[in-house]
This record gives structure tokens, C-alpha cells and sequence, in this order.
């Protein structure tokens, strides 16, 4: 497994640079297909990503937005995933771009899993990949100690599931680990020191104790303090 790290002066440098970075994959994406995937995590490091990303020029028309996990609250939650992506992503020129939900009204997160997955399967393999981590090295919702997390590191997962942690306040959905390494273009984004141990210290480790270790090879992972 081999991936490339690059560190950044600042995290508001890392966030213009990024951007250009995943603004520049959609575009090669889009020079070869009709419409490109692109899957983006929540939380709290990529706002200001999405930020300069929103203002990208490109044709934003062809491009479906993906969330690699949602936390199931509902979308005017102040957790939902869903809400940032439509206040920091889905604006500017990005408000062209199609959301592939992953969020469904009077569901529980079991029972949605499979509706959502059918309408994700026609348009992959995601094209653009941006991923976050956890200082206990999770990816997605690929918590270690996840009651689902050996079906979702499995070669044979479904496109989604549904994931319950001791490290997850509410459940969550979660595109699985086949999924998110087959990304034809893959970035990680972590800030801190912590988090740059966290990822030295999985190395070798089994993706059962380091869920991250599933889609590393191959990505790009940016970082800055
Ligand atoms: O919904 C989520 O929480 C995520 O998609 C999750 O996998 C996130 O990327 C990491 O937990 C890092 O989160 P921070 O960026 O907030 O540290």
C-alpha cells in the first residue's frame, strides 16, 4: 500500500490548494465522461474546502455530489452532513451539481440503505474522492468497534450501510470500503498533529483496528497544523 503526504503551510493554503486540486480531477473526469462522481466527507474539516470549491469553473451541471457518510439526523440538523454540503458545497456555480441523497424522510437508516444504494450503483465508480479521518483513524463512518464494520470492509459490501459506534453520537450510513477505494481519484484531508500521528500510527495495521488502511492506496493525503 503506498500513498503520497503533503503537508501545507497553513490549512487555509491547504483548502485553496486542495480545491484547484479537485477542481482539476472533475475537469479530466468530465474531458472523458458524461458525468463524474464526486463523494465528499462531512464533519468539520471540509468547509472551508468547499468554500473555494463552490466557485470552481467547470461544468458543475454533469457532476453528482456524493456525502461518503451521513449521520442520521434530519437534514436542518446542525449535524447533517446533508446540511453542510447545501450551505458550503451546493452554492455558487457548484449549485448546478446534482446530490445523490443519502438521506430519506420518515426512514430509519436500515430501512433507507437499500433505496439509496440503487439510485448510487448507476452512477459509479466515484470519480473524485475526498475523505476524512478521525484521530481514532476512522474513514467515512468506518469506525473501529463499528457493530457493521466487517461486512463494510468486506470485498463482497453493499454500496451503503447502515453503522452504529461507540465513537458516533447517532447512527449513521455509510458508503462502504469497496466503494470508496475503487475511486478512480482519491484525497485524504486531515488537520493536527493528532490526526498525523493517528495516521503514522496505522501503519501495518489491520483495517479492523485502522478502518483508514481500506482506502489509502494510491491517495493523495493533505495535510497542514
Ligand atoms: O460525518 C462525519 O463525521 C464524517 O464524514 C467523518 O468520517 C469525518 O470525516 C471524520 O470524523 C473527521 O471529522 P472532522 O473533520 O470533523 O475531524
Amino acid at each position: 500500500m503506498s500513498y503520497t503526504f503533503l503537508e501545507y503551510p497553513d490549512r487555509d493554503m491547504l483548502a485553496i490548494d486542495l480545491a484547484n486540486q479537485l477542481a482539476g480531477d472533475l475537469r479530466e473526469a468530465l474531458a472523458h465522461e458524461d458525468r463524474a462522481v464526486l463523494a465528499v466527507p462531512g464533519g468539520t474539516s471540509p468547509g472551508p474546502v468547499f468554500d473555494d470549491l463552490c466557485a470552481a469553473d467547470l461544468d458543475w451541471s454533469r457532476v453528482d455530489v456524493l456525502l461518503t457518510d451521513e449521520r442520521w439526523v434530519a437534514p436542518d440538523h446542525e449535524r447533517s452532513n446533508t446540511r453542510l454540503l447545501r450551505e458550503r458545497l451546493l452554492v455558487d456555480r457548484a449549485a448546478a451539481a446534482q446530490l445523490l441523497p443519502l438521506w430519506a424522510e420518515g426512514q430509519d437508516c436500515d430501512a433507507a440503505a437499500e433505496t439509496l444504494a440503487a439510485r448510487i450503483e448507476t452512477e459509479l465508480p466515484i470519480a473524485v474522492l475526498l475523505l476524512g479521518m478521525g484521530a481514532d483513524m476512522h474513514t467515512a463512518s468506518l469506525f473501529p468497534g463499528a457493530d457493521r464494520l466487517a461486512e463494510g470492509l468486506s470485498a463482497r459490501a453493499p454500496i451503503l450501510l447502515p453503522m452504529r459506534a461507540p465513537g458516533a453520537p447517532e447512527p449513521r450510513l455509510t458508503l462502504t470500503a469497496p466503494v470508496l477505494d475503487g475511486a478512480l481519484r482519491k484525497h485524504v484531508l486531515i488537520f493536527g498533529e493528532e490526526k498525523r500521528q493517528a495516521l503514522e500510527a496505522a501503519r501495518g495495521k489491520a483495517p479492523e483496528d485502522a478502518p483508514i488502511n481500506a482506502v489509502l492506496d494510491g491517495a493523495k493525503i493533505h495535510w497542514a497544523k
